[in-house]
């Protein structure tokens, strides 16, 4: 009889579960739904409005999403409960929130419900980069060698600046919090009744090493007194690798999700890196994109080295015995997303209506008509900042070249192009600091979505790219994960390379780089390089100065 394990991805704006049979590596069954309360970035669900470069989330929704997906998962497919014998999660990261000992988050409790504090900090709540910039500077200043794993910079979308920036605007929360965890880790202490902190969110996003353990107690006290002792009082040093089985569905959780208590759990993962090995990439020189809303890049090499502005990098953070490197950009689709929503006009709008395509479908058929480089236009894409090389959440996106005659489409294309670059920027990097990267695949939502997009990427990288066969790369990755904490007794796999051996496909079909594209790709992104330096190191502060200007009128008008 084929036994099952279940991978739950827990997305930005949506999580899905899928059911993979272990026996034939099917994907059997998916099943999605919407977080009812969606990403927080205006309000609180009681009208209390947050102020800009916030966003949140609730943790009710992530418990609400199990109760609909996994049934209907099990139910699609038809097949026994009692055979689903692995459950596995990955999530956004780094998306925290303060809970009570017993798990409870603070929003949760009336009192609080009014305080945006108590809820889950989303991973791209940007509001904590003046508690980023602080500790960077503290850092640099005593010479902290963990910088240095970092890029040379921690970023303000991770936990401490997080942390802090919670311990400056709401004392009373810091306080009353018993501690602070990564959602991932909070949601399997609510399926298996056991806090397991997982080595990935821990390595990436909370500066743990694996043999030197947090920064010192002299660091957090040069940050803030009141720093001194987190990690002892609301953080954990009991860190468990990725593949550990975190402990077994509790009763009340198998009710509410349609299984039968005692599926082994696999401690939490996070969306980028667990894609990894779901893409069947175990080992260097393969750089992994995940792509839709932002990019993570990921990729495995044997040393430690330190790359500018890379995310991180921790050792068996993404596959035991190696090194897992992260770099990323902050926003991806999203910036698509902005175009498509504010800057599309009304007979666009209507001509996709009619053909019953959506707008990124009608801009893309008309921007693939346009050669590299023929709409004079040139895009930098930091329009939610910038999470590598520069890692500076303060900067923003720009388009240059615009006429009377630029079009909408090839604005779009402009800003794909852009993304493009900005992965290429990241590619260069990694090269010229000896992590060699020299095949690319990727997954997520772009590669299904969108082919012009993956051609111009392979144009303007010169790498072929091959693409996951899997619609949901990540939840494939936490089923994975899932099979491995049941292990082989049960009918699962002993270690995720025997996992990574058998389940993953890619797509016959591979994106090959056009030799005319890429001269000319090559030209554009030599500008691009000059403006991403002017702009972002320093030559010319224009954009921290306009967001500046742009806060202090804002903070007048609300006065
Ligand atoms: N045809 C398209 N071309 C390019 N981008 C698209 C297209 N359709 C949707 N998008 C973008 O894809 C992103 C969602 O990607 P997806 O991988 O599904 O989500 P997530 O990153 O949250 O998992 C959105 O930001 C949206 O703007
Ligand atoms: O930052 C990470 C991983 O380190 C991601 O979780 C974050 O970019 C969210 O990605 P998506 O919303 O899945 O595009």
């Amino acid at each position: 009889m084929a036994k099952y394990s279940i991978g739950i991805d827990y997305g930005t704006e949506s999580a899905r579960a899928l059911l993979l049979n272990l026996e034939t590596g099917e994907e059997v069954a998916t099943s999605v739904m919407n977080y009812p309360h969606g990403v927080m970035d205006e309000e609180l669900p009681d009208g209390t409005k947050l102020p800009q470069d916030w966003a949140l989330q609730h943790p009710d929704d992530y418990i609400e999403v199990l109760k609909k997906i996994v049934p209907d998962v099990i139910n699609q497919a038809g097949i026994d409960k009692a055979d689903v014998i692995g459950l596995g999660i990955d999530f956004t990261a780094c998306t925290m929130l303060p809970i009570k000992k017993d798990g409870t988050p603070l929003c949760d409790i009336p009192q609080y419900k009014s305080n945006p504090h108590s809820y889950v900090k989303l991973w791209k709540h940007h509001a904590a980069q003046p508690e980023a910039n602080k500790l960077n500077e503290i850092a640099s200043q005593r010479g902290e060698d963990f910088l240095a794993r970092y890029g040379g910079k921690i970023s303000s979308e991770w936990l401490i600046p997080k942390i802090w920036q919670i311990l400056n605007e709401a004392p009373d929360i810091y306080e009353e919090a018993d501690k602070f965890i990564e959602a991932t880790d909070w949601v399997v202490m609510k399926l298996t009744g056991n806090e397991r902190r997982n080595s990935c969110t821990a390595g990436y996003k909370a500066i743990w090493h694996k043999r030197k353990g947090y920064p010192s107690k002299d660091f957090f006290r040069a940050l803030d007194e009141r720093l001194e002792n987190l990690v002892e009082e609301k953080l954990s040093k009991d860190i468990y690798p990725l593949g550990t089985k975190a402990g077994e569905l509790t009763p009340e959780m198998a009710k509410i999700m349609g299984l039968n208590p005692g599926v082994a759990v696999a401690v939490g993962n996070v969306d980028a890196h667990v894609s990894v090995p779901a893409v069947g990439v175990t080992s260097p020189g393969k750089m992994v994109m995940v792509m839709g809303t932002s990019i993570c890049h990921l990729v495995l090499d044997d040393k430690e080295v330190e790359v500018p502005g890379m995310c991180g990098v921790v050792e068996d953070g993404i596959i035991p015995g190696f090194y897992g490197y992260e770099a990323g950009q902050s926003a991806v689709g999203d910036i698509f997303a902005w175009f498509v929503d504010n800057c599309v006009p009304y007979e666009y709008k209507i001509e996709a209506e009619k053909r019953g395509i959506s707008i990124h479908e009608l801009l893309t058929e008309k921007a693939a008509k346009l050669k590299p480089g023929e709409s004079g236009l040139l895009a930098i894409d930091w329009w939610n900042g910038n999470r590598s090389v520069l890692v500076d959440a303060d900067l923003t996106g720009v388009i240059l070249g615009m006429t009377l005659t630029t079009k909408p489409e090839e604005i779009y294309r402009a800003l794909i192009e852009a993304t493009a670059f900005g992965t290429r920027m990241i590619i260069d990097t990694f090269n010229q600091n000896g992590v060699s990267i020299s095949e690319l695949y990727a997954c997520g939502g772009l590669p299904e979505k969108n082919p012009m997009l993956m051609q111009i990427y392979a144009d303007v990288t010169n790498l072929e790219i091959k693409v996951s066969k899997s619609s949901q790369t990540p939840a494939l990755g936490a089923a994975m994960f899932g099979a491995v904490a049941a292990g082989k007794a049960k009918g699962g796999f002993d270690s995720i390379f025997e996992a990574a051996r058998v389940i993953p496909k890619l797509k016959e079909e591979t994106y090959n780089p056009i030799p005319e594209n890429v001269e000319i790709y090559d030209k554009l992104f030599e500008e691009y390089k000059l403006l991403h330096d002017y702009f972002g190191r320093g030559i010319n502060n224009v954009m921290k100065r306009l967001k500046a200007l742009k806060e202090g009128v804002s903070n007048v008008r609300e006065a």
